[in-house]
Protein backbone atom coordinates (compact mmCIF):
# COMPACT_ATOMS: atom_id res chain seq x y z
CA UNK A 1 0.00 0.00 0.00
CA UNK A 2 2.93 2.37 0.99
CA UNK A 3 4.75 2.12 -2.38
CA UNK A 4 1.56 2.82 -4.38
CA UNK A 5 0.57 5.85 -2.39
CA UNK A 6 4.38 7.25 -2.89
CA UNK A 7 3.87 6.12 -6.57
CA UNK A 8 0.18 8.10 -6.68
CA UNK A 9 2.56 11.61 -4.95
CA UNK A 10 4.65 11.32 -8.28
CA UNK A 11 1.92 10.85 -10.30
CA UNK A 12 1.11 13.18 -13.15
CA UNK A 13 -0.97 16.69 -12.12
CA UNK A 14 -5.11 15.27 -12.86
CA UNK A 15 -8.59 17.05 -13.32
CA UNK A 16 -11.38 16.81 -10.71
CA UNK A 17 -14.49 18.29 -10.74
CA UNK A 18 -16.29 19.74 -7.40
CA UNK A 19 -18.84 17.76 -6.47
CA UNK A 20 -20.70 20.76 -3.94
CA UNK A 21 -19.18 23.69 -2.48
CA UNK A 22 -16.48 23.85 -0.35
CA UNK A 23 -15.35 26.89 2.23
CA UNK A 24 -11.70 26.31 2.88
CA UNK A 25 -10.87 26.74 6.87
CA UNK A 26 -7.55 27.80 7.77
CA UNK A 27 -5.04 29.47 5.24
CA UNK A 28 -3.89 26.72 3.02
CA UNK A 29 -7.42 24.81 2.44
CA UNK A 30 -8.47 25.83 -0.67
CA UNK A 31 -12.11 26.93 -1.47
CA UNK A 32 -14.58 25.97 -4.56
CA UNK A 33 -17.94 25.70 -5.88
CA UNK A 34 -19.79 22.91 -7.29
CA UNK A 35 -19.15 22.26 -10.73
CA UNK A 36 -15.37 23.56 -10.19
CA UNK A 37 -12.43 22.00 -11.99
CA UNK A 38 -9.42 21.59 -9.63
CA UNK A 39 -6.01 20.10 -11.03
CA UNK A 40 -4.97 17.92 -8.12
CA UNK A 41 -1.34 17.63 -7.86
CA UNK A 42 -0.27 15.51 -5.20
CA UNK A 43 -2.33 12.73 -2.80
CA UNK A 44 -0.36 13.56 0.73
CA UNK A 45 -3.34 11.20 2.23
CA UNK A 46 -6.70 9.86 1.57
CA UNK A 47 -8.53 12.55 3.25
CA UNK A 48 -6.27 15.67 1.48
CA UNK A 49 -5.21 16.35 -1.46
CA UNK A 50 -3.10 19.47 -2.87
CA UNK A 51 -4.67 20.98 -5.92
CA UNK A 52 -5.29 24.29 -7.27
CA UNK A 53 -8.29 25.82 -8.72
CA UNK A 54 -7.46 28.79 -11.58
CA UNK A 55 -3.90 28.52 -10.06
CA UNK A 56 -4.38 29.33 -6.46
CA UNK A 57 -3.22 26.61 -4.69
CA UNK A 58 -4.30 24.67 -0.95
CA UNK A 59 -5.41 21.31 0.06
CA UNK A 60 -8.92 20.36 -0.90
CA UNK A 61 -11.15 17.04 0.98
CA UNK A 62 -10.59 14.47 -1.45
CA UNK A 63 -14.57 13.40 -0.67
CA UNK A 64 -15.60 16.38 -2.36
CA UNK A 65 -13.58 15.55 -5.58
CA UNK A 66 -14.62 13.32 -8.59
CA UNK A 67 -12.24 12.45 -11.42
CA UNK A 68 -13.12 14.13 -15.01
CA UNK A 69 -13.34 11.16 -17.38
CA UNK A 70 -11.76 10.89 -20.73
CA UNK A 71 -14.95 11.01 -21.79
CA UNK A 72 -15.94 14.20 -20.92
CA UNK A 73 -12.57 15.69 -21.30
CA UNK A 74 -13.12 14.38 -25.10
CA UNK A 75 -17.03 15.79 -24.82
CA UNK A 76 -15.45 19.51 -23.66
CA UNK A 77 -12.76 19.62 -26.71
CA UNK A 78 -16.43 18.91 -29.40
CA UNK A 79 -18.83 20.91 -27.47
CA UNK A 80 -18.25 22.81 -24.08
CA UNK A 81 -22.00 23.88 -24.58
CA UNK A 82 -23.44 20.50 -24.04
CA UNK A 83 -22.95 21.15 -19.81
CA UNK A 84 -26.30 20.88 -18.68
CA UNK A 85 -27.24 24.42 -17.38
CA UNK A 86 -28.93 23.29 -14.27
CA UNK A 87 -25.87 21.10 -13.76
CA UNK A 88 -28.22 18.05 -12.47
CA UNK A 89 -25.73 15.32 -12.45
CA UNK A 90 -23.44 17.58 -9.61
CA UNK A 91 -26.78 18.70 -7.77
CA UNK A 92 -28.21 15.31 -7.28
CA UNK A 93 -25.48 14.07 -7.30
CA UNK A 94 -24.65 15.53 -4.16
CA UNK A 95 -27.83 15.21 -2.95
CA UNK A 96 -27.36 11.74 -3.04
CA UNK A 97 -24.98 11.56 -0.56
CA UNK A 98 -25.34 11.81 3.19
CA UNK A 99 -23.76 15.15 4.03
CA UNK A 100 -26.09 17.33 2.65
CA UNK A 101 -28.79 15.62 4.25
CA UNK A 102 -27.02 15.57 7.66
CA UNK A 103 -26.20 18.58 7.40
CA UNK A 104 -30.14 19.94 7.25
CA UNK A 105 -31.63 17.24 9.61
CA UNK A 106 -29.03 18.62 12.23
CA UNK A 107 -30.04 21.92 11.78
CA UNK A 108 -32.84 21.89 14.66
CA UNK A 109 -34.13 25.62 13.90
CA UNK A 110 -35.09 24.70 10.37
CA UNK A 111 -35.97 20.47 10.96
CA UNK A 112 -38.36 21.86 14.18
CA UNK A 113 -40.21 24.99 12.57
CA UNK A 114 -40.99 22.37 10.00
CA UNK A 115 -42.51 20.07 12.34
CA UNK A 116 -43.78 22.36 14.39
CA UNK A 117 -46.06 23.41 11.37
CA UNK A 118 -47.33 20.12 11.23
CA UNK A 119 -48.14 19.55 14.76
CA UNK A 120 -50.11 23.32 14.74
CA UNK A 121 -51.54 22.02 11.76
CA UNK A 122 -52.39 18.42 12.80
CA UNK A 123 -56.36 18.36 12.70
CA UNK A 124 -56.72 20.35 9.49
CA UNK A 125 -54.06 18.21 7.92
CA UNK A 126 -56.61 14.90 8.48
CA UNK A 127 -57.78 13.19 5.20
CA UNK A 128 -55.71 15.73 3.26
CA UNK A 129 -53.63 15.31 -0.17
CA UNK A 130 -50.09 16.37 0.97
CA UNK A 131 -47.01 16.84 -1.35
CA UNK A 132 -43.98 17.08 -0.34
CA UNK A 133 -41.27 18.58 -2.87
CA UNK A 134 -37.75 17.55 -2.85
CA UNK A 135 -38.65 15.21 0.31
CA UNK A 136 -34.99 14.68 0.60
CA UNK A 137 -34.98 11.57 3.52
CA UNK A 138 -38.75 12.26 3.91
CA UNK A 139 -38.50 14.22 7.16
CA UNK A 140 -41.37 16.47 6.94
CA UNK A 141 -43.12 13.38 4.97
CA UNK A 142 -42.32 11.10 8.29
CA UNK A 143 -43.86 14.06 10.38
CA UNK A 144 -47.01 14.40 8.29
CA UNK A 145 -47.80 10.61 9.06
CA UNK A 146 -46.84 10.57 12.37
CA UNK A 147 -48.51 13.68 13.77
CA UNK A 148 -51.28 14.28 11.43
CA UNK A 149 -53.46 12.15 9.48
CA UNK A 150 -53.72 13.03 6.06
CA UNK A 151 -54.83 10.57 3.53
CA UNK A 152 -51.85 10.72 1.76
CA UNK A 153 -48.14 12.22 1.17
CA UNK A 154 -46.36 12.38 -2.02
CA UNK A 155 -42.77 12.69 -1.58
CA UNK A 156 -40.67 13.23 -4.41
CA UNK A 157 -37.12 13.29 -4.57
CA UNK A 158 -34.76 13.25 -7.73
CA UNK A 159 -31.84 12.11 -6.43
CA UNK A 160 -30.79 8.70 -5.63
CA UNK A 161 -31.48 9.31 -2.02
CA UNK A 162 -35.21 8.35 -3.14
CA UNK A 163 -34.36 4.76 -2.79
CA UNK A 164 -33.29 4.70 0.86
CA UNK A 165 -36.46 7.09 1.77
CA UNK A 166 -38.69 4.43 0.66
CA UNK A 167 -36.65 2.32 3.49
CA UNK A 168 -37.38 5.39 5.96
CA UNK A 169 -40.89 5.26 5.33
CA UNK A 170 -41.31 1.81 5.53
CA UNK A 171 -38.89 1.42 9.29
CA UNK A 172 -41.07 4.43 10.24
CA UNK A 173 -44.34 2.45 10.16
CA UNK A 174 -45.87 4.88 7.61
CA UNK A 175 -45.73 3.21 3.83
CA UNK A 176 -49.81 3.18 4.26
CA UNK A 177 -49.71 7.37 4.19
CA UNK A 178 -46.32 8.51 2.46
CA UNK A 179 -45.61 6.99 -1.00
CA UNK A 180 -42.30 7.83 -2.39
CA UNK A 181 -41.85 9.13 -5.95
CA UNK A 182 -38.67 9.24 -7.54
CA UNK A 183 -38.02 12.08 -10.47
CA UNK A 184 -37.76 15.50 -10.69
CA UNK A 185 -41.12 17.43 -9.62
CA UNK A 186 -41.33 18.96 -12.86
CA UNK A 187 -41.50 15.98 -14.51
CA UNK A 188 -43.47 13.11 -12.15
CA UNK A 189 -47.27 12.20 -12.52
CA UNK A 190 -49.20 12.31 -9.77
CA UNK A 191 -52.58 10.56 -9.56
CA UNK A 192 -54.34 13.43 -7.90
CA UNK A 193 -54.05 17.47 -7.17
CA UNK A 194 -53.14 18.12 -3.49
CA UNK A 195 -54.32 20.34 -0.81
CA UNK A 196 -51.01 21.23 0.26
CA UNK A 197 -47.83 21.57 -1.10
CA UNK A 198 -45.02 21.84 1.24
CA UNK A 199 -41.43 21.73 0.35
CA UNK A 200 -37.89 22.96 2.14
CA UNK A 201 -36.23 24.67 -0.63
CA UNK A 202 -34.64 27.91 0.80
CA UNK A 203 -30.83 28.45 -0.68
CA UNK A 204 -27.98 30.82 0.11
CA UNK A 205 -29.46 34.14 0.11
CA UNK A 206 -32.81 32.46 0.16
CA UNK A 207 -32.71 31.69 -3.65
CA UNK A 208 -29.36 30.51 -4.61
CA UNK A 209 -29.81 27.01 -6.32
CA UNK A 210 -33.49 28.40 -7.52
CA UNK A 211 -35.24 25.25 -6.19
CA UNK A 212 -38.08 27.31 -6.02
CA UNK A 213 -38.41 26.99 -10.05
CA UNK A 214 -39.40 23.76 -9.61
CA UNK A 215 -42.04 24.21 -6.70
CA UNK A 216 -43.82 27.43 -8.84
CA UNK A 217 -43.78 24.63 -11.68
CA UNK A 218 -45.22 21.83 -9.33
CA UNK A 219 -47.80 24.53 -7.78
CA UNK A 220 -49.21 25.35 -11.31
CA UNK A 221 -49.48 21.82 -12.04
CA UNK A 222 -50.44 19.84 -9.09
CA UNK A 223 -52.11 22.51 -6.32
CA UNK A 224 -56.01 22.30 -6.59
CA UNK A 225 -57.51 25.82 -6.53
CA UNK A 226 -57.63 27.28 -2.08
CA UNK A 227 -54.70 24.60 -1.62
CA UNK A 228 -51.71 26.22 0.82
CA UNK A 229 -48.50 26.56 -0.15
CA UNK A 230 -45.86 26.09 3.02
CA UNK A 231 -43.84 28.06 2.86
CA UNK A 232 -46.90 30.58 2.13
CA UNK A 233 -44.57 33.64 1.60
CA UNK A 234 -40.65 34.23 1.61
CA UNK A 235 -38.70 37.59 2.72
CA UNK A 236 -34.64 38.84 2.05
CA UNK A 237 -33.25 40.62 4.40
CA UNK A 238 -30.74 42.50 3.84
CA UNK A 239 -28.82 45.53 6.32
CA UNK A 240 -25.58 47.65 6.33
CA UNK A 241 -23.17 45.83 8.43
CA UNK A 242 -19.32 45.83 10.02
CA UNK A 243 -17.39 42.59 9.28
CA UNK A 244 -14.37 43.34 11.31
CA UNK A 245 -12.70 40.43 12.20
CA UNK A 246 -13.52 39.14 8.68
CA UNK A 247 -11.93 42.89 7.00
CA UNK A 248 -8.96 42.46 9.53
CA UNK A 249 -8.55 38.57 8.61
CA UNK A 250 -8.56 38.49 4.86
CA UNK A 251 -7.53 42.37 4.50
CA UNK A 252 -5.73 43.95 7.33
CA UNK A 253 -3.27 40.73 7.93
CA UNK A 254 -1.50 41.90 4.88
CA UNK A 255 -0.38 45.39 6.46
CA UNK A 256 2.59 44.06 8.53
CA UNK A 257 2.64 40.11 8.78
CA UNK A 258 5.62 39.38 11.19
CA UNK A 259 6.76 42.96 11.18
CA UNK A 260 7.01 43.27 6.92
CA UNK A 261 4.79 45.10 4.57
CA UNK A 262 2.69 42.67 2.43
CA UNK A 263 0.34 45.73 1.32
CA UNK A 264 1.25 45.03 -2.82
CA UNK A 265 -1.13 41.79 -2.46
CA UNK A 266 -4.31 43.37 -1.08
CA UNK A 267 -5.61 43.78 -4.52
CA UNK A 268 -5.29 40.52 -4.88
CA UNK A 269 -6.78 39.99 -1.27
CA UNK A 270 -9.55 41.90 -2.47
CA UNK A 271 -10.54 40.12 -5.87
CA UNK A 272 -9.74 36.59 -3.66
CA UNK A 273 -11.56 37.05 -0.39
CA UNK A 274 -14.45 40.19 -1.34
CA UNK A 275 -15.26 39.46 -4.88
CA UNK A 276 -17.69 36.43 -4.18
CA UNK A 277 -19.97 36.91 -1.01
CA UNK A 278 -19.26 35.08 1.94
CA UNK A 279 -21.92 32.78 2.86
CA UNK A 280 -22.43 30.83 6.30
CA UNK A 281 -21.01 34.27 8.19
CA UNK A 282 -22.55 34.90 11.13
CA UNK A 283 -23.04 38.36 12.37
CA UNK A 284 -23.77 39.50 15.79
CA UNK A 285 -26.39 41.67 16.39
CA UNK A 286 -23.54 44.73 17.15
CA UNK A 287 -22.90 44.52 13.61
CA UNK A 288 -25.86 45.88 12.12
CA UNK A 289 -25.32 49.69 12.16
CA UNK A 290 -29.15 50.20 11.09
CA UNK A 291 -32.51 48.67 11.43
CA UNK A 292 -32.41 45.76 9.11
CA UNK A 293 -35.02 45.89 6.40
CA UNK A 294 -36.66 43.23 3.89
CA UNK A 295 -36.18 44.69 0.91
CA UNK A 296 -37.82 41.77 -1.79
CA UNK A 297 -41.01 40.05 -0.45
CA UNK A 298 -42.50 36.69 -2.34
CA UNK A 299 -45.94 35.44 -2.32
CA UNK A 300 -46.16 31.76 -3.40
CA UNK A 301 -49.11 32.19 -4.79
CA UNK A 302 -48.05 34.49 -7.14
CA UNK A 303 -44.81 34.66 -7.84
CA UNK A 304 -44.25 33.58 -11.28
CA UNK A 305 -41.38 31.71 -12.52
CA UNK A 306 -40.34 34.55 -15.20
CA UNK A 307 -40.36 36.90 -11.74
CA UNK A 308 -37.38 35.02 -11.04
CA UNK A 309 -35.26 36.08 -13.47
CA UNK A 310 -34.44 39.52 -11.75
CA UNK A 311 -35.67 40.60 -8.98
CA UNK A 312 -35.27 43.89 -7.16
CA UNK A 313 -35.31 45.68 -3.98
CA UNK A 314 -34.73 49.53 -2.71
CA UNK A 315 -33.51 50.70 0.56
CA UNK A 316 -33.09 53.49 2.70
CA UNK A 317 -31.40 52.86 6.00
CA UNK A 318 -30.65 55.71 8.83
CA UNK A 319 -27.36 55.01 10.91
CA UNK A 320 -28.61 54.44 14.12
CA UNK A 321 -24.62 54.15 15.44
CA UNK A 322 -21.20 55.51 14.23
CA UNK A 323 -18.85 52.82 12.76
CA UNK A 324 -17.20 51.11 10.08
CA UNK A 325 -19.49 50.61 6.93
CA UNK A 326 -18.12 46.89 5.51
CA UNK A 327 -20.81 45.80 3.92
CA UNK A 328 -24.25 44.33 3.84
CA UNK A 329 -25.51 41.36 5.30
CA UNK A 330 -28.27 39.02 4.05
CA UNK A 331 -30.60 36.54 5.35
CA UNK A 332 -34.12 35.15 4.88
CA UNK A 333 -37.21 34.90 6.64
CA UNK A 334 -40.18 32.74 5.00
CA UNK A 335 -43.85 32.03 6.91
CA UNK A 336 -46.47 29.06 7.20
CA UNK A 337 -50.01 29.97 7.02
CA UNK A 338 -52.52 28.53 9.54
CA UNK A 339 -54.62 26.18 7.47
CA UNK A 340 -57.64 27.22 9.93
CA UNK A 341 -58.51 30.52 8.67
CA UNK A 342 -57.21 33.24 11.17
CA UNK A 343 -54.99 30.35 12.58
CA UNK A 344 -51.73 31.71 13.66
CA UNK A 345 -48.75 31.74 10.72
CA UNK A 346 -45.25 29.93 11.34
CA UNK A 347 -42.17 31.66 10.99
CA UNK A 348 -38.79 30.31 10.43
CA UNK A 349 -36.22 33.44 10.43
CA UNK A 350 -32.56 33.01 9.45
CA UNK A 351 -31.41 36.26 10.71
CA UNK A 352 -28.83 37.33 13.59
CA UNK A 353 -31.99 37.56 16.52
CA UNK A 354 -32.91 34.33 15.75
CA UNK A 355 -31.93 30.36 16.90
CA UNK A 356 -28.48 30.10 13.70
CA UNK A 357 -29.62 27.73 11.07
CA UNK A 358 -27.26 26.07 8.76
CA UNK A 359 -27.84 28.87 5.98
CA UNK A 360 -26.34 31.72 8.71
CA UNK A 361 -26.37 34.94 6.52
CA UNK A 362 -24.29 36.03 3.56
CA UNK A 363 -21.80 38.72 3.43
CA UNK A 364 -21.09 41.10 0.82
CA UNK A 365 -18.07 42.87 1.66
CA UNK A 366 -17.86 46.53 -0.02
CA UNK A 367 -14.10 47.16 -2.00
CA UNK A 368 -13.12 49.55 0.95
CA UNK A 369 -14.96 50.17 4.13
CA UNK A 370 -16.40 53.18 4.88
CA UNK A 371 -16.69 55.20 8.40
CA UNK A 372 -20.34 56.00 9.18
CA UNK A 373 -21.90 58.23 11.83
CA UNK A 374 -25.05 58.23 13.81
CA UNK A 375 -27.75 60.30 11.46
CA UNK A 376 -25.82 58.86 8.12
CA UNK A 377 -28.15 57.10 5.52
CA UNK A 378 -27.64 54.56 3.45
CA UNK A 379 -30.02 54.40 0.25
CA UNK A 380 -29.87 52.11 -2.91
CA UNK A 381 -30.93 49.12 -4.11
CA UNK A 382 -30.64 45.81 -4.34
CA UNK A 383 -30.76 43.40 -7.99
CA UNK A 384 -31.04 39.61 -7.94
CA UNK A 385 -29.84 39.16 -11.42
CA UNK A 386 -30.35 35.01 -12.29
CA UNK A 387 -27.52 33.87 -14.56
CA UNK A 388 -29.15 33.48 -18.00
CA UNK A 389 -26.81 30.39 -18.73
CA UNK A 390 -26.27 28.64 -15.11
CA UNK A 391 -29.72 28.21 -13.93
CA UNK A 392 -29.04 27.55 -10.27
CA UNK A 393 -27.02 30.86 -10.31
CA UNK A 394 -27.44 34.55 -10.00
CA UNK A 395 -25.39 37.45 -9.49
CA UNK A 396 -26.51 40.18 -6.88
CA UNK A 397 -25.81 43.83 -7.39
CA UNK A 398 -25.56 46.56 -5.11
CA UNK A 399 -25.92 50.06 -5.66
CA UNK A 400 -25.69 52.44 -2.51
CA UNK A 401 -25.27 56.19 -1.42
CA UNK A 402 -24.10 57.26 1.88
CA UNK A 403 -25.38 60.79 2.89
CA UNK A 404 -23.56 62.78 5.68
CA UNK A 405 -25.47 64.04 8.41
CA UNK A 406 -23.27 66.53 9.76
CA UNK A 407 -24.09 69.29 7.45
CA UNK A 408 -20.18 70.50 6.89
CA UNK A 409 -19.65 67.76 4.45
CA UNK A 410 -21.45 67.25 1.61
CA UNK A 411 -19.81 64.14 0.60
CA UNK A 412 -22.51 61.62 -0.57
CA UNK A 413 -20.49 58.14 -1.23
CA UNK A 414 -21.68 56.24 -3.59
CA UNK A 415 -20.66 52.78 -5.12
CA UNK A 416 -21.99 49.77 -6.89
CA UNK A 417 -20.55 45.83 -6.55
CA UNK A 418 -22.04 43.00 -8.26
CA UNK A 419 -21.31 39.45 -6.67
CA UNK A 420 -21.39 36.55 -8.35
CA UNK A 421 -23.16 33.57 -7.03
CA UNK A 422 -21.32 31.66 -7.64
CA UNK A 423 -21.05 31.37 -11.58
N1 LIG B 1 -33.30 23.86 0.71
C1 LIG B 1 -32.41 23.47 -0.19
N2 LIG B 1 -31.69 24.33 -0.89
N3 LIG B 1 -32.22 22.17 -0.36
C2 LIG B 1 -32.89 21.21 0.49
C3 LIG B 1 -33.84 20.36 -0.28
C4 LIG B 1 -33.18 19.75 -1.46
C5 LIG B 1 -33.75 18.34 -1.73
O1 LIG B 1 -34.72 18.46 -2.76
C6 LIG B 1 -34.35 17.65 -3.87
N4 LIG B 1 -34.79 18.38 -5.07
C7 LIG B 1 -34.37 19.60 -5.47
N5 LIG B 1 -35.00 19.95 -6.61
C8 LIG B 1 -35.84 18.93 -6.93
C9 LIG B 1 -36.77 18.69 -7.98
N6 LIG B 1 -36.96 19.61 -8.96
N7 LIG B 1 -37.47 17.54 -7.98
C10 LIG B 1 -37.29 16.63 -6.99
N8 LIG B 1 -36.41 16.78 -5.97
C11 LIG B 1 -35.71 17.92 -5.94
C12 LIG B 1 -32.83 17.50 -3.76
O2 LIG B 1 -32.40 16.30 -4.40
C13 LIG B 1 -32.65 17.43 -2.25
O3 LIG B 1 -32.84 16.13 -1.75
Amino acid sequence: MEAEKEDEDEASPEEYVALSDFIGGGSDQLSFSSGDRLVVHSKPSAEWWWAALQGVPGYVPASYLRLVTAEEEEEEEEDVSSEDPWQDEEYFGSYGTLRLHLEMLSDKSRTETYRQVILSNSASLKNKVVMDLGCGTGIISLFCAQLAQPSVVYAVEASSMADYTRQLVKQNGCEEVVTVLQGRAEEIELPEQVDVLVSEWMGNCLLFEFMVESVLQARDRWLRDGGVMWPSSAALTLVPCQADSYYTEKMAFWERPYGLDFTPLQPLAQQEFFTKPKFSHLIEPDDCLTTPCDVICLDMYTLQVRDLEEMKGQFHFCVEKSGVFHGFTAWFTVHFESLEAGGAAVELNTGPDSEPTHWKQTLFMLDRPVSVCAGDSISGSIVLHRNPVWRRHMTVTLQWSINSSTEDTDNCQAGTKSFPMWR
